[in-house]
């Protein structure tokens, strides 16, 4: 795989239990920085009222999904509450060329491989912890979108996602929805202007230093 340029090309994962509340921060990200790419990812699930095929996922069928893997298309693939799911690699290497940034919506399974891969210098993780299990449920419910047995499928699977949070850079406790993201903007932000700095660093407090050594002070 090409060596990228780790100054550019950040990429962003975001993971949670379903219903803590990735996607609705994912989507104020995307309102927030329109130079930010969303990483469509392919899914063998059924679309969710308002969900758009090509712009929430790629919506395909299991063998379609299968031989994308086989090809090598998959940056990283899980399977998640009995569908695949995976993030293809192109649109990714592609931004990370352009020096875009690239949002992930993934579970712990797709971070944990994004984390091991050959980009991992680029990654910045982030967990989305709710505030509490029955908070979980409730959003999960006021959500709408699903039947009360995907609704009981995800609740139990909760807390082996929940279980993986100590592997991300980042844990945020989504209680307040604006307090939540203004700490994920301060995260980015940092994050971004701390690689924008690393590459000059070093030369730079070395040539503070031989200034120091050439008694300037
Ligand atoms: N590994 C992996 N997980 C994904 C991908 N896309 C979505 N997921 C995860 O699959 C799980 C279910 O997603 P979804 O069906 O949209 O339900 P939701 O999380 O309740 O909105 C969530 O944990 C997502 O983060 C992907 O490309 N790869
Ligand atoms: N901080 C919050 N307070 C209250 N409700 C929230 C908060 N964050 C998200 N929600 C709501 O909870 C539900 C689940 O959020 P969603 O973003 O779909 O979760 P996920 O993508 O993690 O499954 C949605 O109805 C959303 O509007």
């Amino acid at each position: 795989m090409t060596k990228f340029d780790t100054r550019r090309g950040l990429l962003i994962i975001l993971s949670s239990p379903s219903g803590a509340g990735k996607s609705t921060l994912a989507k104020r990200l995307m309102e927030w920085d329109d130079s930010l790419r969303f990483s469509v990812s392919a899914t063998t699930r059924a679309p969710r009222k308002g969900e758009e095929d090509g712009v929430h996922y790629h919506f395909v069928n299991e063998p379609t999904f299968k031989g994308m893997v086989a090809e090598g298309e998959m940056l990283e693939h899980a399977h998640v509450f009995g569908n695949f799911y995976g993030s293809p690699a192109g649109p990714v290497r592609d931004a990370i060329e352009d020096g875009r940034d690239v949002l992930f919506d993934v579970d712990w399974q797709g971070a944990q491989q994004i984390s091991n891969s050959a980009l991992r210098d680029h990654v910045l993780s982030i967990f989305v912890l709710p505030p509490s299990i029955t908070e979980l449920r409730r959003r999960l419910v006021s959500r709408g979108q699903d039947s009360a047995d995907v609704i009981q499928k995800r609740m139990q699977r909760s807390w082996d996602e929940i279980s993986h949070w100590d592997g991300y850079d980042y844990v945020l406790v989504n209680d307040d929805l604006d307090a939540t993201f203004d700490r994920l903007k301060t995260i980015v932000s940092a994050e971004r202007l701390r690689r924008a700095q690393q590459p000059g660093l070093l030369e730079f407090v070395r040539s503070l230093h031989s200034e120091f050594e050439e008694g300037e002070t």
